[in-house]
């Protein structure tokens, strides 16, 4: 009897454990439901603050012509993570350093692809190039193949001769000029960022062979492209109208001017490979890229079609150009409206360059390494004038959270720089020109400091970095060496039109004319 209870009590114990352990498991499983659904509820579908909407066309009738200057003041108003209807299109708008990081660094991946854009797809043929391709594999092998074979440090420091050749080259120009009058800066200094990328990419002087006026037109055309207003972008069921009102014909006018012009340059160097029975040695990029297209699965893998080494040269001409004459010419205005910065810049570099070269040639670019303030001045021009204020478009690849708020699959994403280098919470007086608030300070451009962006940041930050610091550093430090500069006759600093144009690039909508006094060592 005793053995049969005790046997009893022993199940109805066991029975007693497996149902706690029962419950206690369920009790479990429930917290973690609920958890669960908790952190889920926490991702919310609250969308970032936007301005009220008008039927249709959303808030497209609240940009100006100067973008980056009507979303600043929107962004004033509504916040720094700011969500824009442009037509049909969802477009974020991202106005401070913190935002600019969680795009570009904490949640790069996602924001690394490009949005569909309608001149790409008309002049780039279907965004074929670099800057405009969306993220993929295909487009991680061009970016790679340009930064070896053209624009990484290693490459962009063996281009040193041909850019001191095509620094004199100006300075000669200029000098000759000067004589008669005032000089159109502006002008020269397009001939010159256009000879030095001509140069590097096709092995040749495009101003020796007549082409440089036009390519230096076909670089315009882009930009007028570029910024031009496609219904397709904001209204995609509504391409039509592009066609109807000829937008879309006289991009495909610029886009024939284009292929003519480098199938051109291209032919020029298949007939060379021919004529020396493809022994010519590889020294620039359009024979490096012909190579890869006639040997695709040879060593790299890379597969290029003609089509698409002309989408990348139309890049490299027009990304080249049109930036870094860009910032030169703010960089010199800029100088000569601030004539106490532009003595300091000038002391600087006079006395820098080394004792046994004074009174030949000009500023070498061993010299420029010493040149601090030279630096200050070319980070505080891009602080006050990045070329591209708006970079390029991002667009968001997959839903996400941004700082609590739900950014939809798709979002055109705007990244203002210009803004971010102008907000007054990370610089003191920042609408001044003041290039000594980098001297004792650690902020660069290289994409590590949001507050500094001209070159965008992460996966998508300009491939053509050091190339453009490289060459505005020497043309510069030579620009300033060489001469001294004034106003002509009847015009004041103080009153000087630093009016912007507008375009994807921004420039000085007037041409920079300014007497320039050579200067002898
Ligand atoms: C002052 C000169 C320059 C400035 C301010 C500048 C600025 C920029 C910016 C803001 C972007 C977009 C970054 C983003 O989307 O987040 C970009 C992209 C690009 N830049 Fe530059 N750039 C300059 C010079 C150059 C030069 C000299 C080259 C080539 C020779 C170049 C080639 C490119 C290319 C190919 C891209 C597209 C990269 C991609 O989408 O993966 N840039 N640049």
């Amino acid at each position: 009897m005793i053995k049969l209870r005790s046997v009893s009590t022993r199940h109805t114990m066991q029975l007693l454990m497996e149902t706690s352990l029962l419950s206690t498991l369920f009790i479990f499983a429930l917290f973690l439901l609920l958890t669960s659904i908790k952190r889920t509820s926490k991702k919310t579908t609250r969308l970032p603050p936007s301005p009220p909407t008008l039927p249709v066309i959303g808030n497209l009738h609240l940009l100006g012509s100067l973008t980056h200057r009507s979303l600043r003041a929107l962004s004033n108003q509504y916040g720094s993570l700011m969500l824009l209807h442009l037509g049909q299109i969802p477009t974020l708008v991202i106005s401070s350093p913190e935002m600019a990081k969680e795009i570009m660094k904490t949640q790069d991946r996602t924001f690394a692809s490009r949005p569909p854009s309608k001149a790409a797809k008309l002049i780039l043929s279907g965004a074929l190039d670099l800057a405009f391709r969306p993220y993929s594999e295909y487009w991680r092998q061009l970016r790679k193949l340009t930064t070896v074979h053209l624009l990484c440090a290693k490459k962009v420091q063996s281009y040193r001769l041909l850019r001191e050749e095509e620094v004199a080259v100006m300075l000669e120009k200029i000098r000759r000029a000067s004589s008669s009058g005032p000089v159109n800066m502006t002008k020269t200094l397009v001939t010159f960022s256009a000879d030095v990328i001509t140069r590097v990419v096709s092995g040749r002087n495009f101003r020796e062979s007549g082409k440089d006026e036009l390519f230096g037109k076909l670089v315009k055309e882009n930009n007028v492209a570029f910024a031009a207003f496609f219904f397709e972008d904001y209204f995609p069921s509504l391409a039509w109208i592009d066609e109807l009102f000829g937008i879309s014909t006289r991009a495909r006018r610029t886009a024939k001017r284009w292929d003519t012009a480098i199938e051109e340059v291209i032919e020029e160097h298949v007939a060379l490979r021919e004529k020396y029975d493809d022994d010519v040695e590889e020294k620039d990029f359009i024979d490096i890229l012909l190579s890869l297209l006639k040997k695709p699965d040879d060593e790299t893998d890379t597969n290029i079609s003609r089509e698409e080494i002309k989408a990348l040269l139309m890049d490299m001409f027009a990304a080249g150009t049109e930036t870094t004459h860009v910032t030169l010419v703010w960089a010199m205005a800029e100088l000569v409206r601030n004539p106490e910065t532009m003595k300091k810049l000038q002391d600087e570099v006079r006395g820098t360059a080394d004792e046994a070269k004074k009174g030949t040639l000009m500023i070498k670019e061993e010299d420029l390494e010493r040149m601090v303030y030279l630096k200050a001045v070319i980070k505080e021009v891009l602080r006050l004038h990045p070329a591209a204020p708006l970079l390029l478009p991002h667009v968001s690849m997959e839903d996400c959270q941004i700082q609590g708020f739900h950014v939809p699959k798709n979002a055109k994403v705007l990244i203002n720089a210009w803004a971010i280098g102008r907000d007054p919470k990370h610089w003191d007086e920042p609408e001044e020109f003041k290039p000594e608030r980098f001297l004792n300070s650690s902020v660069d451009f290289k994409g590590n400091d949001f507050e500094l962006i001209p070159f965008g940041a992460g996966r998508r930050i300009c491939p053509g970095l050091h190339f453009a610091v490289s060459s505005m550093e020497i043309a510069l430090a030579n620009l300033v060496s060489g001469f001294d500069w004034e106003l002509p006759l009847g015009m004041s600093a103080t009153k000087m039109d630093m009016t912007e144009a507008p375009g994807l690039t921004i420039g000085k909508k007037e041409p920079l004319c300014l007497v320039a006094k050579p200067w002898v060592f």
